[in-house]
């Protein structure tokens, strides 16, 4: 598995080149793209601006010598690259699982470009399998906690130990279990319409390129 999205991580990196301003993803399979831009950082002297989407993303990036601003510094982003949790059939995801979905959802907004590089395992024909994250504002979230509840959403809190997870931005997250997601727009519409959520996990229509590593290989997936 680390060597499928080793594989990924490195074909995404092919995409970047000198002058580009590029979005850093967060996660296992993003860490291996950030790696290797480091990697030519170092060895060919690429010549390039991060914006990072989470505070472990700009950690690794900086320790790598990647020259950094915050996405509020730069005009655009030319290419993103992340992970993603799960993809449909129609390339709607999920991603959150490692809680970094606000920065990531706003990078990506701004980004000219965007890939997503998985293994074969996330792929699916109906998002689903894995649980919705939704940041929320700690205020009044018990409240909302309860309405998800009452929506039959199975929501459980993201914990860190025996505490609440608090993200990069100071907030929640509540993971929604929602065993098939046949219409993720009509979701994501509901939670963005909800007081007290900052944002969500659903990535709907906003990707076009996804790297696969399988057993068979890498494959590239466009819209
Ligand atoms: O919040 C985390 C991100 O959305 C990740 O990109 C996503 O969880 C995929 O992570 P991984 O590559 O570790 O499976």
């Amino acid at each position: 598995m680390e060597n499928l999205k080793k594989l990924v991580g490195i074909k995404a990196a092919e995409y970047v080149k000198s002058g580009m301003t590029v979005g850093l993803g967060t996660g296992s399979t993003a860490a291996f793209f950030v790696d290797e831009l480091g990697r030519r950082v170092r060895e060919e002297g690429l010549d390039i601006i991060g914006v990072t989407t989470s505070n472990v993303t700009s950690q690794q990036a900086a320790s790598l010598n990647i020259p950094l601003k915050s996405i509020d510094e730069v005009d655009s982003v030319d290419l993103t690259v992340d992970g993603a949790d799960e993809i449909d059939a129609a390339l709607n995801g999920i991603k959150g699982g490692g809680a970094a979905l606000l920065m990531e959802k706003i990078v990506a907004t701004y980004s000219k470009d965007y890939i997503w590089i998985v293994d074969e395992s996330k792929l699916s024909e109906t998002l689903g399998s894995f649980k919705v994250p939704v940041e929320v504002i700690p205020y009044g979230s018990e409240q909302l906690f309860r309405k998800f509840e009452a929506a039959g959403y199975a929501p459980a809190w993201r914990m860190k130990g025996d505490k609440k997870l608090i993200t990069d931005m100071q907030h929640y997250i509540i993971d929604l279990h929602i065993e098939k997601i046949v219409e993720p727009e009509k979701l994501a519409k509901e939670l963005d319409l909800t007081v007290g959520v900052v944002e969500h996990g659903l990535f709907n229509g906003m990707v076009k390129k996804v790297i696969v590593a399988g057993q068979t290989g890498v494959r590239l997936i466009e819209k």
